[in-house]
């Protein structure tokens, strides 16, 4: 792995005819919001939810090179691959070559969290093998994704994942929940606070010292994140154990951020480049994408430890390895249109 980004690749500040490039204006000039937090925790998915979706299958090697150019570039909690069926998700089906790729990272970057999707014991099982450090179990907020995504009802992957929270616990290994279809389901239509909330908590009972709530559809608006961090907190969850995860289908994935930022949220799932979508929910889109996040942020003087033009880089290079430019607009705006 080299993690070398070539120089020609860190931007395109001149733009064709010799023009000004947009990275001629600068990175954002920070105006902080005394409303917001100072620092956001950013948990890329990039290499797990956005390459899951791909078709075309990834070499083990660029997955590697994706995750540690990522950590170069400052990200702190690089979400790496999934234990689950290969069957279900054969781009992923290479986490156990995976695994002894990543060891040297932990070395170069001290404190790198590198967590992965574990649906069952026997995820698990394969997970601690590989000396995973974090897990994540994935719990449906409607009845049908459950059966779509996990072949059980809600309250059977609920036991499903009792033994995992409890043997992960027990071996020193936190867990984080995540939770799906927090506001509409292509096949259940909107989903009400109070059953998020209900399987959130269920989640959290568990033993679970996150939770990530996802729209995994992108079809939230601003007032309806509020409205949902809003029942959590209601219900008794202190707003530090919650994350936000948004896909940006109609373009509301940052607002609906930033809504969640100023209920107190401050930890925020994004994938390097908006790469992402999920198998076995074909309407959902990207998500949203880690560079647009950035840039919003740190033009919000909120601190993230990420250095945004090698984020882009690694994104504009990643594009490259799957044939086609890069969804983030911040990529396009710093890389040029094709990267
Ligand atoms: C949960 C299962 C396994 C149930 O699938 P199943 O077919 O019901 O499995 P089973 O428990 O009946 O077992 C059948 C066989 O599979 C084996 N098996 C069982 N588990 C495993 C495993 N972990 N690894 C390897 N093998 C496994 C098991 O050992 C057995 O083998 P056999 O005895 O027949 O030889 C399956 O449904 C599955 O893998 N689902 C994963 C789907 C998935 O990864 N979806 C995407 C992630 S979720 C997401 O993207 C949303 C999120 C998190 O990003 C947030 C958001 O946007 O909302």
């Amino acid at each position: 792995m080299t993690e070398q980004s070539n120089p020609t690749e860190q931007s395109s500040s001149t733009g064709q005819n010799g023009e000004p490039g947009v990275l001629d204006l600068g990175l954002p000039d920070p105006v902080a919001d005394p409303a917001l937090p100072k620092r956001v925790r950013i948990h890329e998915v990039g290499p797990r939810d956005g390459l899951q979706n791909e078709s075309a299958l990834v070499p083990v090697e660029v997955k590697a090179e994706f995750i540690a150019r990522l950590a170069a570039a400052g990200l702190g909690t690089v979400e790496a691959t999934s234990f689950v069926h290969p069957k279900w998700v054969p781009q992923l089906a290479d986490a156990e070559q995976l695994m002894p790729l990543l060891a040297p990272l932990h070395e170069r970057h001290p404190g790198l969290r590198l967590p992965v999707l574990v649906p069952n014991e026997r995820g698990l099982d394969r997970a601690l093998a590989h000396h995973a450090g974090e897990v994540a179990v994935f719990a449906s907020a409607t009845e049908t994704f459950a059966r779509r995504n996990l072949n059980r009802s809600a309250d059977e992957a609920m036991e499903m994942f009792r033994p995992v929270v409890e043997r992960a616990g027990e071996a020193g290994v936190p867990v984080r929940g995540y939770l799906s279809m927090c506001f509409g389901d292509p096949w259940e239509g909107r989903v009400p606070v109070d059953q998020v909330v209900g399987h959130g908590l269920r989640l959290l009972e568990l033993g679970c010292a996150e939770l990530s709530l996802g729209d995994t559809i992108g079809v939230a608006t601003p007032g309806q994140v509020t409205a949902l961090l809003a029942g959590f907190v209601r219900a008794g969850v202190p707003v530090e154990k919650l994350a936000v995860h948004f896909h940006d289908t109609y373009g509301q994935a940052l607002s609906n951020t930033l809504a969640a930022l100023r209920s107190g949220v401050t930890v925020v799932d994004a994938s390097a480049g908006g790469l992402g979508g999920c198998p076995y929910a074909k309407s959902a889109t990207g998500n949203l994408a880690t560079e647009d996040l950035v840039w919003m942020l740190h033009g919000l003087g909120i601190e993230t430890g990420v250095d945004l033009p090698r984020l882009a880089a690694t994104s504009g290079w990643m594009a490259r390895q799957l044939g086609r430019p890069s969804p983030s607009r911040t990529v396009r705006a710093l890389l040029g249109p094709t990267a």
